[in-house]
């Protein structure tokens, strides 16, 4: 069975005080399974502070973002080392947000994505196509590029450890979610792409999740489709009630 993974991608939003609320009224309520994991993707300054609260916590406490380099002359940037350092255990990349307006390239993501691996984080690898994309019939072929590139030179044992987030960009903060059909379908696809270029043993258990107004009243029929592993949730993950619903739909699906 492949765990499950509800990651709450904050995004620019939220003040400390917000932010350890949150975790506050979060950690305690996270039910005792064997599930699902539950994320909160939080703003780097919030970090320590996070970490700190959850200790001891099913709650689990992410990056949105890193350089890929270990240090050196790179202004306004954070290292993966700092990440590990402060305590952080997942971090997203290439969120189509940072693809779209910070340059993001699968050239970067796939630095990126080493360079996790190097440190000892679980990266969120983010893809999905526009809907111009989409209107062309060029999802899979898009989407499968994006895995493939992301992906090349892992090893296999890192490949099975990393998060694959399908997010249609059409669908992002859009209230338009994919239909739990459409969602699967694509899963289905990076399925084969990584069974295509790893194994079958990897593909099998690596873990795919679907984001794009992902709520709590359609969490379910998503996390029942034979392909999506979980949500990476923007919008509803903001609020500790509406996060807490999203990780009880998995745990109870
Ligand atoms: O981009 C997303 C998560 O990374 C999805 O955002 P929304 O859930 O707000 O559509």
């Amino acid at each position: 069975m492949r765990k499950k993974v509800i990651a709450g991608n904050w995004k620019m939003n939220k003040t400390l005080a917000e932010a350890v609320q949150f975790v506050e009224d979060t950690k305690n309520r996270i039910p005792a399974n064997d599930q699902v994991e539950a994320v909160v993707c939080a703003p780097f300054l919030f970090l320590p502070a996070l970490v700190e609260k959850a200790k001891g916590t099913d709650l689990h406490i992410a990056a949105q973002n890193m350089h890929f380099e270990a240090s050196g002359a790179f202004t306004g940037e954070v290292s993966p080392g700092m990440l590990k350092d402060a305590g952080v255990t997942y971090v997203v990349l290439g969120h189509s947000e940072r693809r779209a307006y910070f340059a993001e390239t699968d050239e970067t993501v796939n630095k990126k994505t080493h360079a996790a691996f190097n440190v000892g984080l679980t990266p969120i690898v983010c893809v999905g196509e526009t809907l111009e994309q989409r209107e062309n019939n060029e999802t899979m072929d898009h989407v499968e590029a994006q895995v493939k590139r992301a992906i090349a030179g892992l090893s296999d044992e890192q490949v099975k450890q990393v998060i694959i987030a399908y997010e249609p960009i059409w669908a992002i903060g859009t209230g338009k979610t994919a239909t739990s059909e459409q969602a699967n379908e694509v899963c289905t696809h990076i399925r084969k792409v990584v069974k295509a270029n790893v194994s079958e043993a990897v593909a099998d258990s690596v873990r795919i999740q679907y984001g794009g107004s992902v709520k709590p009243a359609n969490v379910k029929e998503l996390l029942l489709r034979s392909d999506i592993d979980g949500a990476l949730v923007g919008g509803a993950s903001l609020e500790a009630d509406s996060f807490l619903q999203l990780v009880e739909a998995g745990v109870n699906e």
